[in-house]
């Protein structure tokens, strides 16, 4: 018999976890996995849940919930050795994470994939200490994720970052940075924003990073240079359709490991939670954890 812990949500999409609880436990110990849960009580219970899932020496993790839960499970394990693998059941409203991994809608096929013990390894990105998995980044305009209040979020979904990207376009303003990238040299200059992708699936931008493998010890960075509002929306045009390279304002490059610094007052963003202020130290964490995928 395997041992698993599952970390859920259970404010996650629409209390869905709840109701499906008795037969994912039912499923995966008809095959060898007794599953013990933990229903999450707030901010920061799912880091310490997974953190100590993983010093009692659970065989498996699985986090169900949205893309905040993911990222909080994922700073439990981080950095610990003998990881044992995670899945993911999605029930948050952008999955962005699951979505770029494949990860199955139906719950009876990921069960299966973790029965089968599938799993992938993936990189981890660490910036300052904590841990992202799909995007970190910082400058004005990725400041709205967290201001986008969370009760709209779960009624209109994705639109709702949308609608309050065009609101915060107006009031954009760049910000000087210094980065400096290993393999390269130093770049500096004023810029709207840049990101750090480690996954390819970004916010319903599935084109921003292409290039972006999860399992490739990269980091993919896109900087924005200082442009004027029209620029900016014709750039935001043409990355939904993935033409956003030959830009000229547009800087990019893969490192495994970069140091962004600002005379400014810069936070970071990452995975759509605040995640301090720069400067930081941005780097990745190669085929760190497996996935069931
Ligand atoms: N019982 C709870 N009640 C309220 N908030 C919770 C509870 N458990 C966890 N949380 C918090 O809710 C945050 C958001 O959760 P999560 O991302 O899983 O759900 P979501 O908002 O449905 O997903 P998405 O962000 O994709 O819309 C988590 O980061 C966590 O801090």
């Amino acid at each position: 018999m395997k041992r698993a812990r599952l970390i859920y949500n259970p404010t996650s999409g629409r209390e869905e976890m709840r109701r499906l609880l008795p037969d994912v436990l039912e499923r995966l110990d008809r095959h060898g996995i007794e599953t013990s849960c933990h229903a999450t009580t707030g901010e920061g219970d799912a880091t310490r849940e997974a953190a100590e899932a993983v010093s009692r020496g659970y065989d498996i993790i699985i986090a169900a919930g949205g893309d905040g839960t993911l990222n909080e499970v994922v700073n439990g394990m981080a950095g610990k050795d003998n990881l044992p693998p995670l899945g993911i059941f999605p029930l948050g409203t952008t999955n962005d994470f699951a979505r770029a991994m494949g990860i199955p809608r139906r719950w009876e096929d990921y069960c299966d994939l973790v029965i089968e013990n599938k799993t992938r390894p993936i990189d981890i990105g660490r910036a300052n200490g904590r841990h992202f998995i799909n995007i970190a980044g910082g400058g004005s305009l990725t400041e709205l994720t967290y201001e986008v209040p969370s009760r709209l979020k779960t009624l209109i979904g994705q639109l709702a970052y949308y609608m309050k990207g065009i609101e915060k376009m107006a009031s954009l303003s760049p910000t000087q940075l210094i980065i400096q990238a290993e393999g390269y040299e130093v770049i500096e200059g004023e810029f709207m924003l840049f990101l750090i992708a480690n996954s390819n699936s970004v916010g319903g931008f599935e084109k921003l990073a292409p290039d972006a493998s999860i399992d490739d010890g990269m980091l993919d960075v896109i900087a924005v240079k200082k442009c004027n509002l029209a620029e900016f929306i014709r750039l935001v045009t043409m990355a939904l359709r993935g033409d956003h390279f030959n830009d000229p304002h547009v800087v990019y490059f893969k490192t495994p490991r970069m140091e962004v610094t600002s005379p400014g007052h810069v936070l970071i963003n990452l995975d759509g939670e605040l995640g301090g202020e720069l400067p930081g130290v941005f780097e990745i964490l190669p085929q760190h954890l497996q996935i069931f995928a």
